[in-house]
Order: structure tokens, then sequence, then C-alpha cells
């Protein structure tokens, strides 16, 4: 569905030197040699830090830009040279900007879409009413798009978006923004396109809980570079984050003293305790119950955020064979 093959792009900006009006030309690399391909049917996140290359990726996947070098292929077509076909064939939604009308009711937008894309009446028809049911739209259908809320309006870009049938759908922050109820009901509807209907859906988001919820497979973006491409539990074992023990003990006391832990924090008689990722708990718990009075111990693993926000930074072990890393 989407191949991408040593693709790379450059931008080439004017910075103003000093006080005059002369001004260097800089290269800004973008997006590094960056390879991968997604399946058709599969629901894949695609996660990076700001300025890593997400857009400049989506943007050469849509035939907004041109790659300065590599292949880029999608739906079989090349999305630069053959961008209006390519368009009948997929979806975007950027969460940032709106495809519909400002002004005009959102059913009147949705009637336009379907001319845009040439969309048979009776298929549009059928179409619209099945959209207008799963993404709740019934009620808002005949208010000017600027009177919308983000959540409804976000669902009616949804709509837009999928009026045609697309093969695939590539999703640019389609939460941000979005309170816990449209959320979830944006959530919802995507995890049944993906798997009641087989769309192929292409995720970009800094929303974790998106991810979680709905990719298996995440491939993250670093400096223009892929750092990792596979399932997103096997991120945890990857990137190898500390685990964190809170201990409780009888009574407050000196910090605790053990090889391999560091107490990181203390409140009373409860301490924080960092645990590398290779030690051993069950012979830290056991050498704790036995030299301290613990009334209570909890061992917390890194969650999600942690572990992304870890392999941002680097800190993390690419060399160790056999994982899914492309350095
Ligand atoms: N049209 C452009 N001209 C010059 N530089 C650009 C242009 N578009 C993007 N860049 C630069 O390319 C790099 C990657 O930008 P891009 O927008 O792809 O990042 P991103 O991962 O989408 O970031 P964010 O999460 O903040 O949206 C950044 O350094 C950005 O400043």
């Amino acid at each position: 569905m989407i191949e991408v093959e040593g693709v790379s792009k450059a931008f080439t900006v004017r910075k103003r030197t000093g006080r005059g009006i002369r001004r260097a030309r800089t290269t800004v690399q973008a997006v590094r040699e960056v390879s991968f391909a997604v399946e058709h049917g599969e629901f894949v996140g695609y996660l990076g830090p700001n300025g890593a290359g997400k857009s400049t990726t989506i943007k050469m996947l849509t035939g907004i830009l041109t790659p300065s070098s590599g292949r880029v292929r999608v739906c079989g077509l090349d999305p630069s040279r053959q961008r209006t076909a390519l368009a009948r064939r997929i979806g975007v939604v950027f969460g940032q900007r709106t495809t519909l009308w400002w002004d005009l009711p959102l059913r009147d937008s949705l009637t336009l879409i379907r001319r845009l894309y040439r969309v048979e009446a009776g298929a549009h028809r059928a179409r619209l009413a099945e959209l207008t049911g799963l993404l709740e739209l019934e009620p808002f259908l005949d208010t000017p798009v600027r009177q919308l809320s983000l959540g409804q309006r976000m669902r009616g870009d949804l709509a837009a978006a999928l009026l045609h049938d697309p093969e695939l759908l590539v999703l640019d922050e389609p939460t941000i923004g979005l309170d816990v109820v449209s959320k979830a009901t944006v959530r919802e509807f995507l995890e049944r396109l993906n798997s009641e209907r087989g769309t192929t859906i292409l995720l970009t988001t800094h929303d974790l809980g998106d991810i979680e919820r709905l990719c298996r497979r995440v491939l993250i973006i670093d400096h223009g570079r892929l750092a990792y491409d596979g399932e997103l539990d096997r991120l945890r074992e990857t990137v190898e984050p500390d685990r964190v023990l809170v201990v409780e003990l009888a009574r407050p006391g000196p910090p605790i003293a053990l090889p391999e832990v560091e107490v990181v924090a203390a409140d009373g008689p409860r301490q924080w305790l960092r645990l590398p990722h290779a030690a051993n708990a069950a012979a830290v718990v056991a050498a704790l119950a036995g030299r301290y009075d613990v009334r209570d111990i909890a061992l917390r693993e890194a969650d999600i955020e942690e572990v992304v926000a870890r392999l941002y930074r680097g800190d993390h072990a690419y060399e160790r064979p056999g994982r899914p890393v492309v350095p």
C-alpha cells in the first residue's frame, strides 16, 4: 500500500546574515534515507518529536512535496506525478486544518466533495448515511462549519475524507485539542474503520494514548531518520527503561542503601528507588525485606510516555542485535 525506499527531502532556506540584505543559503535536511513499507489493512502509528520530519514525509506520501531522492509509491502510484489519481484512492485529514467550507452547512460541504471526487449520487447517499450514523453527524449536518465545535468539525472532516471510500487514510494529529469524549469517539471510529472495513491507516500524532489504543506497529522518526520500526510492545525492550520501586517503610529513616538501586525521592516513610532495567527485581525486593522494616512495595514499569521520551533523547542501546531498528 505504501512503499518508501531511501527517501530524503532537503529544503533550501535563505537566512539573513548580519545587518545587510545579504542572505546565505542553507540546507535543511528534513528527511534522510527513510525506508519503510505499509501493507494493506495495517494501522501504523508515525511518531517523532517536533521538527523530526513527520509532516514532510506525509506531504511526500500525498504528493504535496516531491522527494529530493529515493522512491515513493502509494497504492502503486507515484504521488507527486499522479497526485489527482492518488487523491481518488486515499483520504487525508490534518487535525490543524479543515477541508470543509467555513460558511456552508456541513451537509453542503459534503455534497461539494461528492462532486469533486465524482462519486455517483446513489453511492454517495448510502455512504453519507453510513458515515452520519457512525460519526453521529445528524445533529449538526445543517450547521455552518464555522459554528461547529472542534470535535464536531473533526468528525465532519473524517466524513469528508472518507466519502469516496479510500483504501488508505492518512491522519495528521486527528485528536489534537479534543476532549476525552470526542477523542474516544474518533478513536473508536478509526478502530472500526480499520478492523471492519479493512481501511489501511497511517496515523501521525503526539498523543501516545491514540497510538497505544490503536496501533500495533509504530514508526519513529528522529532528526529525519527512521529510529524504530516495529511493534509497540517491543519498543520497551529496545529502550530498556528503568523501573521504579515504591517502598513504604514502617517509619521514616535515612535513604535506603542497596546495590543496584538509587533513591530518587522520599516522603516520610515512603521512598522511590530507581531500578535499572537489567537489575533483578526479585533479588532487590528480597534484600530490601531482609534489611529494612518494609510495610509495602510496589513495582512501577515505565509507561509509554517515558519509553518514547527516552528514545527521543537517544539514551538507549540501538546496537543490540535482532532489533527492528534502523539506526
Ligand atoms: N517548507 C519548508 N522549508 C524549509 N524548512 C522546512 C520546510 N518544511 C519543513 N521544514 C523543516 O524540516 C524539518 C522537519 O519538519 P516537519 O514539519 O516535517 O517536522 P514534524 O515532525 O512534522 O514536526 P511537528 O511535530 O512539529 O509538526 C524541520 O526542521 C522544519 O523546520
